[in-house]
């Protein structure tokens, strides 16, 4: 089959402008997608901030109040038309994935298909044998362990080759152990299928791994959208970095593009002079030193100056320690992270640094 360059380049699923009120106010708020086949989209962002709605409308056992829906550039649904759930060719998996529990593990895959025994046979091995469970097929759900049961859900998603599936915190049921590799099997299965998906999650860690890109959800509406590296190094806004990792933030106010702060002078271009800004960074990026009779380490171009607080807890996090320090300046607190065990004592007086490169300067909201 010839595959010309519309086809490749072509989202499999696409959503324009889609807006869905309850009792009046906007829970998805003009929401628009595209995802390309065999591509990973996940809608991150916190609890109640609409990732769910939307997908129920994609699904179609929730009706937008405007926007539309496309499958591989044809309308599935707008506020005229709506094609049935089951003929949107679009596949589930959700955290409670419900397996039948009166059928055996090869009829729970078949569920969903037509066409002969011998047919279906054929496909409900493949995949089981595709997630190594096919010694399972003649066994009963409650037979099988979690994470058996997750793949076996999988497996009865895509038996019917949906050209979309639409996954909602598909993982957040199993233990951590298990959670990685099944993630990662996943992901491998849905790209050898060719399936485009629409991953729901409020765990930054799960967007990073599985994303090809990550669409960043707040009150009903799509903040940022990148590749997961765009999004942790570019950030929209205050918002967008703390979803990610703890943060530090510094309040200024700019003068001739300049602020002026304890860690020296940042620029803020672009920002008129009086306009408030808030200079952001992780925790990972403070450096320390030790205090040398009142003297911290020399200012560099890379640091900017030092500044002293005093630690005020210091935690041991596994493969890093978090220390967080009461700053001499301000009295605020800023959480510095550091490789290894570094536990040093209450009270005991540091410099910090802050690697400006890393550093975020956002005008302050409000
Ligand atoms: N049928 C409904 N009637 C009224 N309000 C609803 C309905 N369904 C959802 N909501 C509200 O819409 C908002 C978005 O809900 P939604 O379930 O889409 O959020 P979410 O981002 O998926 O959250 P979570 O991560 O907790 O599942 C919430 O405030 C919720 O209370």
């Amino acid at each position: 089959m010839n595959i010309t360059p519309t086809q490749i380049t072509q989202p499999r699923l696409e959503i324009r402008n889609l807006i869905r009120r309850f009792e009046g106010k906007a829970v998805v708020d003009d929401v628009s997608l595209s995802i390309l086949p065999g591509h990973v989209t996940c809608l991150l962002g916190p609890s109640g901030c609409g990732k769910s709605t939307t997908l129920r409308m994609i699904a179609g056992v929730d009706m937008q109040d405007s926007g539309q829906i496309y499958v591989d550039g044809q309308l599935i649904c707008d506020t005229q038309f709506r094609v049935p759930p089951e003929r949107r060719s679009i596949g589930l998996m959700f955290q409670d994935f419900a397996l039948f529990p009166h059928l055996s593990v090869g009829d729970n895959v078949a569920f969903g298909l037509s066409g002969t025994k011998a047919e279906k046979r054929k496909r409900v091995t493949e995949l089981l044998e595709r997630v190594g469970l096919l010694h399972f097929i003649d066994d009963y759900p409650h037979e099988l362990s979690g994470g058996e049961q997750q793949r076996v859900a999988l497996a009865r998603a895509l038996a019917p080759r949906p050209r979309v599936m639409l996954m909602d915190e598909p993982f957040s049921g199993l233990d951590n152990r298990l959670r990685d590799g099944i993630r990662d099997e996943t992901l491998a299965l849905l790209k050898e299928e060719g399936t485009s998906v629409l991953l729901v999650t409020h765990e930054p860690e799960e967007a990073m791994r599985m994303a090809d890109e990550i669409a960043l959800m707040r009150g009903g509406r799509i903040v940022q959208k990148g590749a997961p590296y765009n999004i942790y190094k570019s950030p929209a806004d205050k918002e967008a970095v703390a979803f990610f990792s703890d943060i530090n933030v510094l309040q200024g106010n700019v003068q001739g593009a300049l602020v002026d702060t304890a860690f020296g002078q940042f620029l803020a271009p672009g920002v008129p002079d009086g306009g408030a800004v808030e200079i952001v960074f992780r925790p990972q990026h403070v450096g320390i030193d030790f205090d040398r009779a009142g003297r911290g380490p020399n200012p560099t171009e890379l640091q900017g100056m030092p500044a002293r607080g005093t630690v005020e807890r210091a935690r041991f996090m596994g493969s890093e320690s978090l220390v967080e320090f009461r700053m001499d300046h301000d009295g605020a607190v800023l959480k510095a992270t550091v490789p290894n065990v570094f536990l040093p004592k209450v009270g005991t007086a540091m410099w910090l640094t802050v690697r400006r490169d890393r550093c975020f300067i956002f005008p302050r909201k409000g």
